[in-house]
């Protein structure tokens, strides 16, 4: 049994935990978790995995603690280091996405990719097979309405099961690896017709099959082809998370624990470990959460935190992170480096190859993210990192995020300007609704909201009536639904010739835009227009902005202009 220091945390009345295992020694600093569950005493490897509060007097205390410890502590050491291999230590997270693994051919090649890096000693994450989550929640809904008799013949559950099926015996791996996963599966999708409902707890316990059963099929085949590896479920080692189910946050606690078991596993007996994306487990129900749609990109950079990895390396079906959507224009190019924050601006405003929130990890521990192509693995992809040249950056990448609503919000003027404004935030804090886009003048506001957060339709109607009847108890309120944000990520340094740029294509295709927006981050400037038109806008914005030559009339305007805005000699307009 593992022992442990058990030390009395003052902020809470609670006793914590300090596995003994851990080399205190080693590491610089000790902190409190911020987990507001059961916060416990963490070692942190180095500054960059130091949560967001320390303790100085409790750190006192519990250097007293440990140095009665030492002696005990670094014949453990000792002990350890006898054991570990000479396999060196685990160097970097790689994340094959849905397309990258959606049959057993793909996880072959994958196999091959990851060993033509013999110099890595990676953490493999994966997402669900191809299509896998989308099926799960089909069938789960079609579970609703269809009969608990009629539950096994949903005909998204036969395509789940022979793709699974049908994977394990191309690959040669025994089917016992996922027979009882499909066994419970079909179980879970009858509970769930004779219930009538799909909770949203529910939801996620059924999604996390796909990513429970693509890791045991991919670990089982590299042991069968002699790489050692080992399945992990993430709910399981550690990924504690709040318990907003289908959304839910990674709470602090994650990275101690995930580091403790992946590098304990890999010093005592080196495996590659095989890690499920997306999930977590709640840390009041226990039960089993997601991140939200994409999330597995949020589970690599966790890990590269956690471990103090090297690179983060994200696999997709693209060469690297583009211009723009190639669904919606095919000339869509690679943008070679981008800042962390630029791409978690992009990933936010709507760009699906990243997770919204999976650019946070990276950036507090600094590990640089590389987004590859495992259909073109020689194709450079896209590096994001802290901080990239900027001077030759005008525009790097348009994105579009549809079907959006825009609030028009005038006060009555019952009160001032100041209040107006707090009551209106404190409107969508208490209704829990994200605010995306904001324009204000003395007496009004102008803002975008956004629906796709929630996963179900008539719940974002619902939501809204509220919002409105709410709002109306302040203000008058024009809600104007089908919209699209249209964000320019890029060098605002340079706005004024960006949004010179910008009018001037939008007038030439007569499109008035309804709002815009110029973000503190400085990367990203945000129009909004019709859903009818934004597709038209985002093709001709990248045809000017990244297909054209012709920027004479901006070199006119901009030359003797003295403001110190930049000549067009020192900017480029192209994905820098
Ligand atoms: N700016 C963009 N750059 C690259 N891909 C984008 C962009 N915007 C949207 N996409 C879409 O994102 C997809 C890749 O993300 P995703 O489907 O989450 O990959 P995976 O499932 O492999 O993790 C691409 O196939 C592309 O259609
Ligand atoms: N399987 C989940 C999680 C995920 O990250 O998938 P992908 O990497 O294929 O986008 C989803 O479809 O949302």
């Amino acid at each position: 049994m593992e022992a442990s220091l058990r030390f009395r945390c003052v902020r809470t009345p609670c006793f914590c935990e300090i596995p003994r295992n851990l080399h205190f020694s080693r590491f610089s600093s000790l902190s409190f978790a911020a987990s507001p569950c059961r916060p416990f005493l963490v070692a942190m490897e180095n500054a960059n995995m130091q949560t967001s509060f320390r303790l100085k007097s409790e750190k006192k205390r519990i250097e007293a603690v440990l140095g009665e410890e030492e002696e005990e502590e670094e014949e453990e050491e000792r002990e350890t280091d006898r054991h570990s291999s000479d396999e060196g230590e685990l160097t970097c997270v790689m994340k094959f996405g849905g397309s990258s693994i959606a049959s057993a051919e793909r996880m072959r090649e994958i196999a091959q990719l990851i060993l033509s890096f013999p110099e890595e000693k990676p953490v493999i994450v994966l997402s669900a097979m191809g299509k896998t989550t989308n099926n799960l929640l089909l069938a789960g809904e079609k579970a609703v309405s269809c009969g608990v008799s009629n539950a096994s013949e949903i005909q998204e559950l036969s395509f789940i099961k022979d793709l699974h099926l049908r994977t394990v015996d191309e690959l040669g791996v025994d089917r016992s690896v996922i027979s009882a996963h499909l066994e419970e599966l079909e179980q879970l999708l009858k509970g769930i017709a004779m219930m009538k409902e799909l909770t949203l707890r529910t939801r996620d316990y059924l999604v996390s099959f796909g990513e429970c059963m693509s890791t045991r099929i991919f670990a089982a085949y590299l042991n069968k082809i002699g790489v050692k590896a080992r399945q992990y479920d993430a709910f399981n080692i550690g990924f504690i998370t709040t318990d907003d189910f289908t959304n839910a946050d990674i709470l602090e606690a994650t990275y101690p624990a995930v580091a403790k078991t992946l590098h304990g596993d890999w010093i005592t007996d080196p495996a590659i470990p095989i890690v499920t994306g997306f999930l977590g487990k709640g840390w009041k129900s226990c039960a089993i959460t997601t991140f939200g749609r994409g999330g597995s990109d949020l589970t690599a950079t966790t890990i590269g935190k956690a471990l103090g990895l090297q690179e983060i390396q994200v696999w997709k079906d693209v060469d690297g992170v583009l211009t723009c959507d190639p669904s919606i224009y095919p000339s869509a190019e690679p943008v070679p480096y981008l800042t962390f924050d630029e791409a978690a601006e992009l990933a936010y405003f709507g760009a699906q190859v990243l997770h919204p929130q999976s650019m946070r990890p990276a950036r507090e521990g600094d590990i640089p993210v590389r987004v590859k192509n495992s259909y073109n693995p020689k194709a450079p992809g896209t590096l994001i990192t802290k901080t990239r040249d900027m001077s030759e950056a005008l525009l790097t990448s348009i994105v579009l995020k549809p079907n959006v609503t825009m609030l028009d919000i005038v006060s009555t003027r019952m009160l001032g300007q100041v209040g107006f404004l707090a009551k209106v935030f404190s409107i969508f804090e208490d209704l829990g609704i994200s605010v995306d886009v904001v324009a204000t003048s003395e007496v009004s506001i102008s803002l975008t909201l956004d629906p796709s957060k929630l996963w179900s339709r008539e719940l974002i109607q619902q939501e809204l009536d509220h919002v409105e009847e709410e709002l109306e108890k302040i203000a008058l309120v024009n809600l104007l639904q089908h919209r699209s944000i249209i964000s320019l990520i890029g060098n605002v340094e340079y706005s004024s010739l960006i949004l010179e740029k910008v009018f001037h294509v939008l007038r030439t295709i007569e499109v008035n835009v309804q709002m815009i927006s110029q973000g503190a981050s400085k990367v990203n400037i945000s129009l909004i227009v019709n859903d009818s038109e934004a597709e038209t806008c985002v093709k001709a914005l990248h045809q000017a902005f990244f297909e054209s030559d012709d920027l004479s009339e901006l070199l006119i305007l901009d030359s003797g202009s003295g403001n110190g805005s930049p000549s067009l000699s020192s900017v480029e307009f192209g994905p820098a």
